[in-house]
């Protein structure tokens, strides 16, 4: 399934038809482990040949969500259906699941924990050509425990497939990877999903989810706060494009300068330090570096950036953050807070959990 374009919104009862469809739903799933929310009301469906990118901080509940899915955790409250089953009752010849922590038996070679792998499903590929599809054809014959994290993450990868799935759920599947071989993986997910398989994954690699997602979920707290295509959640909440100024000049400095600047707050900040003009052009770029230069303010650098996913990460989840602690709203220009208008969202709001159709390419 490619990704997103601008589609004619459907009638209701095409709507319905559109819903029926999902292979992988999520009704309110609601999960707590003591006094600690795993999962929150968490809604969404996913449809055949979609990539779905579950993202959010460390502790947000995504291998929860996908746990449930799997049915490798019951949760307290709300249901999820694969394939039109519970969790539990899915052929598993027709799953994929790679978890975030996968221990396969150390002392097999690639190609042998693939055979292995292979020989609990009725019909397979051959892991001969699994092992090329995830980049591992010259370490085929090297023991598992001897080959690097990123290549053991790929021979995981390849376990996973070995069954050639309809549905693949991927916790984290290219943590430790190096970047060539992480767009191997990248190039696998798109050809299968291109094929029609349906893929839920987990990514702290916002490039990542950018480039895969047809939909995007970003969990907080347990809560999907937001979802929408990638090019939809940074119109809606990645701000603005903005020159970053890499400078040490104190925010006092700024204050006569014929352009606004913004400190950003600690959580939302990139990876510059300095401050962030907006609503200028590039072509206004050099009206700027005179101002600078008048104002004797030194800095060590210029760059301009579009907002991204990583923009819509940061924001939202600081955003969510804040509510969460109480310490009220941000106060920057990257404040949007309809994020809220998407939470708790439940599974018959056709409009929200319909893919694509409708949605902003
Ligand atoms: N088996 C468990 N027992 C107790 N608490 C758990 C258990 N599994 C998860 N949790 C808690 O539930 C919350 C959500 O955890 P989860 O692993 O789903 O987050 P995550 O978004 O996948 O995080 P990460 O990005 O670090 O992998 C965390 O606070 C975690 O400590």
């Amino acid at each position: 399934m490619g990704k997103s374009a601008g589609i004619e919104p459907l009638t209701r009862t095409a709507w319905v038809a559109v819903r029926m469809s999902a292979v992988v739903a999520a009704t309110e799933l609601a999960k707590t482990y003591g006094e600690t929310v795993a999962l929150d009301s968490a809604s969404l469906t996913v449809d055949r040949g979609e990539v779905f990118a579950l993202i959010g901080p460390n502790g947000a509940g995504k291998t929860t969500l996908v746990r449930a899915l799997t049915g490798t955790t019951d949760p307290d409250s709300g249901s999820a259906r694969v394939l039109d089953e519970p969790p539990a009752a899915v052929d598993r010849d027709r799953l994929g699941v790679l978890p975030q922590a996968f221990s396969p038996p150390d002392r097999l070679t690639a190609r042998e924990l693939l055979t292995y792998y292979a020989g609990l499903y009725e019909e397979t590929r051959d892991p001969a050509a699994v092992l090329a599809d995830v980049g591992l054809v010259d370490a085929a014959d090297t023991w598992y425990e001897d080959l690097s994290g990123g290549q053991q993450r790929r021979v995981c990868v390849g376990a996973t497939l070995v069954n050639d799935p309809d549905v693949l759920f991927l916790d984290e599947p290219t943590t430790g990877i190096d970047p060539a071989g992480r767009r191997t993986v990248w190039r696998l997910i798109e050809a299968l999903a291109d094929a029609g398989t349906t893929v839920v994954l987990t990514t702290h690699d916002m490039a990542e989810a950018e480039r895969l997602a047809d939909r995007v979920g970003l969990l907080s707290n347990g809560e999907l706060v937001a979802r929408g295509t990638p090019a939809e959640l940074i119109d809606e909440h990645g701000g603005t494009s903005r020159l970053e100024i890499e400078t040490d000049a104190p925010s006092d400095a700024f204050a006569d300068l014929p352009f606004a600047v913004e400190h950003p707050t600690r959580g939302r900040q990139r990876d510059h330090q300095g401050v962030v003009v907006r609503d200028i052009s590039p072509a206004e770029i050099g009206t700027v570096v005179d101002a600078l230069e008048t104002n004797d303010i030194e800095y060590s650098g210029l760059a301009w950036a579009e907002p991204d996913l990583e923009d819509v990460y940061l924001t939202l989840a600081d955003s969510a953050e804040r509510e969460r602690t109480g310490r009220g709203g941000g106060s920057d220009a990257n404040t949007n807070t309809d994020a809220d208008a998407h939470a708790d969202e439940p599974i018959d709001d056709e409009r929200e959990d319909a893919p694509r159709t409708g949605e902003t390419a």
